[in-house]
């Protein structure tokens, strides 16, 4: 029977203050499933493929034991960037920038608060979500990498945005690698980024890809290096991120997958929160008393049983064509 969740955030991000969705166990362990509230119809059946095969089947051997992990830092003032930066104790530290309603300037004051917590040895990354067009990408990115920026996640939209932005930043003479996020996450083809030589880095995350087989398949087509990165979840959503990161045979960056810190508690006792800016690989099981205390009230219970009713109709009348791992 699944429990569905409410757990507030300790800051705003993605535009979401209390995060949703269902855990429930099977005969291989616990499994999460919480498509954000803008996926719907088909697009939410990779996510019920991912919580299936935690529940039912498990994940891949691990071929290491810990997985390095960058901070995660939402679009807040610069004080209270420093601050989740010391707090969080890890030597990569995610960006979010090109906020809607914010300027350039509010993320120029973000990056240096975050440089100088950080420390000139730290690697900072940046996500705009798409948010950018090519000329402002070019402009920000610019202005941007005079604090060292290991990448820029997702700073335009599309895919031709993309390889545009690519050509103008080697013409402007500034070097900061792309990497793509929604432009796998939510594509037909997570490969095209890739064909297309639109990014250096590809960004997974197993719900809305399928799960941990289905994102190994990916990351082998796709052929760049692989930052694993959450979808917000609770410790036992972000086990799947960790069995994923634990399985590739290559990681060479630091994965996105500490943002249990984001929630104000967890539905397990030992959250999967970084020590020393690494993430045990370990199963996790929920805590009864978590379950009742973050139980979602009665109208919410009912919207995500019948979500999950309806997505479950769905996936067994949509077989796939030609691609079942991600629906
Ligand atoms: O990658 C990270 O550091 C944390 C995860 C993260 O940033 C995200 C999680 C969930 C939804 C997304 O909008 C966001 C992202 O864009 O990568
Ligand atoms: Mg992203």
């Amino acid at each position: 029977m699944p429990h569905t969740y409410a757990l507030a955030l300790r800051t705003r991000f993605r535009g979401i203050t209390t995060r949703h969705g269902l855990v429930w166990s099977g005969p291989a362990g616990w499994a999460e499933w919480s498509p954000f509230l803008d996926y719907e119809g088909d697009e939410i059946i990779p996510w019920l493929r991912a919580a299936d095969e935690a529940a039912e089947q498990g994940w891949p051997v691990p071929v290491r034991d810990e997985i390095e992990v960058n901070a995660t830092v939402p679009a807040v003032a610069p004080e209270r960037a420093a601050v989740l930066v010391r707090d969080a104790g890890c030597g990569t530290v995610k960006v979010k920038v090109a906020e809607p309603g914010q300027t350039l300037a509010d993320d120029l004051d973000r990056i240096a608060a975050v440089r100088d917590a950080l420390g000139p040895a730290g690697r900072i990354r940046v996500d705009a979500n798409g948010a950018w067009d090519v000329e402002q990408a070019t402009v920000a990115l610019g202005r941007l990498a005079g604090y060292g920026l290991e990448y820029a996640e997702q700073p335009c939209r599309t895919v031709d945005e993309l390889v545009a932005l690519r050509v103008a930043l080697a013409r402007a003479g500034v070097d900061v690698p792309i990497a793509a996020d929604e432009s796998i996450r939510r594509a037909e083809d997570p490969a095209l980024v890739a064909r297309r030589g639109a990014a250096d880095v590809a960004v997974l995350k197993v719900q809305p890809l399928g799960g941990v087989r289905a994102c190994l398949r990916i990351a082998a087509e796709i052929g760049l290096p692989v930052v694993v990165s959450s979808a917000l979840e609770t410790s036992v959503g972000m086990a799947a991120g960790v069995a994923l990161a634990a399985a590739l045979p290559d990681l060479p960056y630091a994965c996105g997958l500490n943002t249990v810190r984001l929630l104000a508690d967890d539905l397990v006792d030992e959250p999967l929160v970084a020590r020393n800016g690494c993430l045990p690989v370990r199963a996790v099981v929920p805590s009864a008393d978590r379950l009742a205390q973050h139980a979602a009230d009665p109208d919410t219970t009912a919207f995500w049983q019948a979500r999950l009713d309806t997505t479950r109709r769905r996936a067994a009348a949509h077989r796939p064509q030609g691609r079942d791992e991600r629906g």
